[in-house]
């Protein structure tokens, strides 16, 4: 097995916070992240304000393509991957992050890459599990309004200034998701892919949540409450998988996903593992 410990994280990072790529010190923040300044209303009846938000947005669509370049250029090299979601809050001495590391480490000795957003919590343990199997553990981090650095145990990063792109990635180099228990953050996530689904803008994308006695609750108000007003069909409720077991994850996501590692003709092909 690999080195249990983390790799060294940068001495001088604890006061970072990225604007994107860039990291700023404290003294240099503007204090509005990148996603809030875009999508700041404006009074229309404001002539100057609106010029000036007319030319500021032109501008801005060199940066979110050129965002999307770079997401497309770190990512093309990833193989399967499974995305996995959870809780920015989870601490690490807690059973549901053990059970994030076994899930991390289960996809990973399957052969998966995982991807997460890059942060603490679920998805530190996550890619935790990954990097200790030996598999790619990728995170994709977002610009916060205070300081954070990716995870230690994440071997590919990028720090991504828009909430958008960064869902994009989540979904374009993943063949399936898996939500360990997740607050806000999460259930956005969960919901946005399930209407990915749904919608058949994915296909062959399982959902995965881990936890039964967690997201009972949901579940059941998804079938008590929507299903039975008519809100959604029953059978998008079988969108779902709902586990407790890393093995369970792996099986889950092997029985739907439109490829598995093991269809990979060899590893010789080049396609990068970690
Ligand atoms: C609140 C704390 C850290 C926030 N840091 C995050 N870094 C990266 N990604 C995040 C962060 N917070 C939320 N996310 C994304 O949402 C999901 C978790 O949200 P939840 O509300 O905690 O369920 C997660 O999958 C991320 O993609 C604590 O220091």
């Amino acid at each position: 097995m690999s080195n249990p410990e983390p790799p060294t994280n940068d001495p001088e990072a604890d006061d970072a916070l990225y604007i994107g790529p860039i990291r700023v010190r404290p003294q240099q923040r503007l204090g509005k992240t990148t996603d809030r300044r875009l999508l700041e209303w404006v009074d229309p009846r404001d002539a100057e304000r609106r010029a000036e938000r007319t030319m500021r947005d032109s501008w801005r669509v060199l940066r979110i393509q050129s965002e999307f370049v770079a997401g497309f250029d770190a990512m093309s090299e990833v193989a399967e991957a499974v995305t996995v979601f959870g809780s920015a809050r989870m601490k690490p001495d807690s059973p549901e992050y053990a059970l994030g590391v076994e899930v991390g480490r289960a996809l990973g000795e399957a052969g998966y890459a995982v991807i997460t957003g890059g942060g603490p919590g679920a998805m530190q343990a996550a890619n935790q599990g990954a990097h200790q199997a030996g598999a790619q553990s990728i995170g994709l981090n977002i610009e916060l309004p205070f300081e954070q650095t990716l995870n230690p145990w994440v071997d590919l990063g990028m720090n991504f200034r828009y909430f958008f792109v960064r869902k994009t990635m989540f979904v374009k180099y993943a063949v399936g998701f898996v939500c360990l228990p997740g607050g806000l953050g999460t259930l956005d996530e969960l919901f946005e892919a399930l209407t990915l689904v749904q919608t058949k803008k994915v296909v062959r994308f399982p959902i995965v949540l881990v936890g039964t006695e967690f997201w009972a609750g949901l579940l059941d108000w998804m079938r008590d409450v929507l299903v039975a007003r008519g809100m959604i069909a029953a059978e998008d409720l079988d969108l779902l998988t709902v586990v407790d077991e890393p093995e369970d994850v792996v099986a889950a996501i092997h029985a739907t996903a439109v490829a598995r590692p093991s269809d990979r003709p060899s590893a010789a092909d080049g396609t990068m593992t970690r």
